[in-house]
């Protein structure tokens, strides 16, 4: 892709959601102004590590006649509280923020999925716009329209399905991003190789340490790919009634990891733990051959995620999985592969199998 060039994926339109498109290139910023439409104010919500961005953001809008107000959140999962949807809250009552007025949430997905929330619970729904600065943010995060916050009790249990009115992603954002906030991207970008999109995984494996920067050879090929697998499924299935669940390949786990690191690990690392986890429950189960499982391990190790987790935790880990999302009753419920790119549901696995299955991941 040449740096002129922009892609355009579409997504959406069903259950009563509009339509919208992400874009991915390089200086889109001139694409805000026919997202933001008839509103007269803006707030761009950004992190602090990306202050002068969000500022720009803000000044840029202000000289084009919008009331624009920069709302500054903390880094990463510490802005994925209610005391910070509550601080935005505010501040949009302060600036007399209506119905006709759109939130930006710049940043990674931490970022975008308080400010759709934000805009989600906002006199009961605000447009808003995503733009994602992370690899994780612009191949998953700010695309689909799930927008969240964690509680006490586990992670995202509080949010609303609230699609974006577009996705603006600039590939020059990457080039600020800490290394490790990259590869952290790539095990969801994995994911999508596993449960839909097997090229994704032979790009990675040709050049696994091309593919740990953004300027790597593909990059832009990995990130577009991802984009198109989870597009086509949420464009299917916005509100998870089925088929969005395969989304959630590896999250049982890595969501009770988070939690049980008090958020300190990166999503992404703990979706690849989650990943190795789910392939050897797959394999346990007599759903997934040997040589699949085996590719998770050899892809994720290449690009420097991890695979393994603390193996005394798995009591705790096993009581906060009871309350993920896709449990029902007491029925635990588990994304495993039937094959490469053959994502399917397993219900109530036998305890034993759990446990043995966590044993292929304990350090
Ligand atoms: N809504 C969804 O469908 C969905 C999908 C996947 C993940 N998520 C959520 O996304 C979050 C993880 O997102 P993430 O991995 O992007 O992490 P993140 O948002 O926590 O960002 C990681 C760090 O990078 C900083 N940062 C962001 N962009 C930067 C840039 N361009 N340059 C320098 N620093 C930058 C952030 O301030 C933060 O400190 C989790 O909360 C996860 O639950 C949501
Ligand atoms: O979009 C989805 O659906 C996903 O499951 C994508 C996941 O990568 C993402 O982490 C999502 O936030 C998890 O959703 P949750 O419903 O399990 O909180
Ligand atoms: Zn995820």
């Amino acid at each position: 892709m040449t740096d002129q060039s922009v892609t355009r994926i579409q997504v959406g339109g069903t259950e009563g959601s509009d339509p919208y498109e992400v874009l991915v290139g390089r200086q889109l910023l001139g694409e805000l102004p026919a997202l933001i439409g008839r509103a007269q104010r803006v707030a761009v919500l950004h992190p602090e590590a990306l202050a002068e961005t969000g500022e720009a953001i803000r000044e840029d809008l202000a000289s084009q006649g919008y009331e624009a107000i920069a709302i500054q959140l903390p880094n990463a999962e510490e802005s994925k509280t209610v005391e910070v949807a509550a601080y935005c809250w505010k501040a949009l009552g302060q600036t007399g923020f209506t119905r006709s007025d759109v939130v930006i949430g710049v940043g990674g997905g931490a970022t975008t999925d308080l400010a759709g929330f934000v805009a989600a619970t906002w006199l009961r729904g605000v447009r808003w716009i995503a733009l994602p600065t992370t690899v994780l943010g612009m191949v998953d995060a700010a695309v689909g329209g799930k927008t969240g916050i964690n509680t006490a009790e586990g992670k995202n249990l509080v949010g609303a399905f609230h699609p974006p009115a577009g996705v603006l992603c600039d590939l020059a954002a990457l080039d600020s991003l800490p290394v490790n906030d990259y590869v952290s991207g790539l095990a969801e970008i994995i994911k999508a190789g596993f449960i839909a999109d097997p090229a994704i995984l032979e790009l990675i494996e040709a050049d696994p340490e091309g593919a740990r920067s953004p300027a790597g050879q593909h990059a832009a090929e990995l990130i577009e790919r991802s984009i198109r697998v989870k597009a086509e499924v949420v464009s299917n299935d916005l509100k998870e009634s089925g088929l969005r669940e395969i989304l959630n390949y590896g999250h049982t786990l890595a969501h009770a990891i988070e939690k049980n690191e008090r958020y300190k690990w990166r999503h992404g690392a703990a979706v690849s733990v989650g990943m190795v986890f789910a392939a050897e429950l797959g394999r346990l189960a007599g759903r997934l051959d040997d040589a699949t499982a085996d590719r998770h391990r050899a892809v994720l190790e290449s690009v420097g995620l991890p695979l393994t987790y603390r193996g005394d935790q798995w009591p705790k880990l096993l009581e906060t999985m009871k309350v993920d999302k896709k449990s029902r009753g007491n029925l635990l419920r588990f994304i495993v592969l039937d094959g490469l790119a053959k994502p399917t549901v397993l219900e109530g696995p036998d305890p034993a199998v759990l446990l043995a299955a966590y044993g292929e991941v304990s350090a």
